[in-house]
């Protein structure tokens, strides 16, 4: 069988982002509002540092306001809810984002209830999730699952009915919300997490199987229906393969072993290039939507679900 389809989410998330920055500008002419996103980041995650650093780089360049709150490790819980207070009555900012993980001493559930759900740009308030689960309208939906629905349709076409789907974790930003979007889809769907029995026999079954495991390719090819669409969540920075490249350095890799997995695949996508770029993306979509509904102009149809 040939190898399968490479999904590019990089050339996709690029074309999401200027569709995004044309809604950008049709708002700032419309109603003279420039969608702005907060970006709270608490401590100094390299990881952390380089992913809201691609954020902010992402706001300037379709034309939104980036506002960027760094704060030291050690800051009070009392303060970063203050923080969000202020940015909850600030008409300037459509958007919050506090960068996960946060430091132990924070209460992370606090935190996120703390956000005024209509300026939840990654859509993890409780408020935000129950709409998703119940199949309302005018949830925010979290970026990465977001994201993975897109690439999928992009693949497979709107239609997704009776199709099998295995999501693979079980997490409040990635696996729960993946699996309430593909359920909406119409799609049969499971989801997987590590007290499942016999994971491979589980994702042999799936025509569409999303991985979000934080285990680096734990998905093998021979736990992949042929001709499946693989969506691979993961970003696992391990040590390089090659000793070459000299000690203490690192390679990314997803869930899935991609060079196992894409001779057994109908498409799959790849890591990096893959999901990473449709999150940044579709936070910048989401933005653009929250401002627009504050605005009282029509939100973008991608995130309009
Ligand atoms: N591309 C992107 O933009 C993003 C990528 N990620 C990446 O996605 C991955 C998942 O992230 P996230 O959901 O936050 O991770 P979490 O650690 O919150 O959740 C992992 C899930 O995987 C399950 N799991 C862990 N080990 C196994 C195993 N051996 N067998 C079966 N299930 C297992 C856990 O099960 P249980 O619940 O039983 O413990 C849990 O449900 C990570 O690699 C992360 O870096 C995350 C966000 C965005
Ligand atoms: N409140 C919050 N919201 C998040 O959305 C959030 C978070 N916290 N904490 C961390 C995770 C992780 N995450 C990624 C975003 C982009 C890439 C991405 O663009 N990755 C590139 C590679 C980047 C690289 O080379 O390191 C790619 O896959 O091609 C990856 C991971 C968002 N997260």
């Amino acid at each position: 069988m040939a190898d399968a389809k490479i999904i590019d989410g990089k050339a996709f998330a690029a074309g999401l982002r200027a569709r995004v920055a044309d809604g950008v500008a049709a708002l700032k002419a419309s109603h003279g509002v420039t969608p702005g996103l907060a970006v709270v980041l608490v401590g100094e995650d390299p990881a952390s540092q380089v992913y809201v650093k691609s954020k902010e780089r992402a706001l300037v360049e379709l034309g939104m306001n980036s506002f960027d709150h760094h704060e030291a490790a050690d800051m009070a819980e009392a303060d970063l809810l203050a923080l969000i207070d202020r940015l909850n009555a600030d008409p300037a900012v459509h958007g919050i984002l506090v960068q996960l993980p946060l430091p132990k001493h924070i209460d992370t559930q606090k935190i996120l209830a703390r956000i005024a759900p209509e300026k939840d740009a990654d859509g993890f308030h409780v408020v935000n999730a129950g709409l998703l689960a119940t199949g309302q309208p005018g949830a925010i939906v979290p970026c990465t699952p977001l994201g993975s629905l897109l690439l999928i349709r992009d693949t497979l076409g709107h239609d997704l009915k009776g199709k099998r789907a295995l999501v693979l974790g079980r997490s409040n930003i990635v696996g729960k919300p993946m699996a309430h979007l593909l359920l909406q889809a119409d799609c049969t769907v499971t989801l997987a997490h590590s007290r499942t029995v016999d994971l491979a026999e589980e994702c042999r079954r799936a025509d569409i199987l999303v991985a979000a495991v934080g285990r680096p390719e734990m998905v093998r090819g021979d736990w992949i229906k042929p001709g499946a669409t693989v969506i691979d969540v993961g970003i696992n920075r391990v040590p390089a393969a090659d000793p070459a490249a000299g000690p203490g350095k690192t390679r990314l890799v997803g869930d899935v072993a991609f060079a196992e997995a894409v001779k057994v695949a109908g498409a799959i996508t790849p890591v990096p290039g893959g999901v990473g770029p449709m999150t940044i993306a579709c936070l910048m979509l989401n933005t653009l939507a929250a401002a627009c509904r504050a605005a009282g102009a029509p939100i973008p149809a991608e995130a309009a679900l």
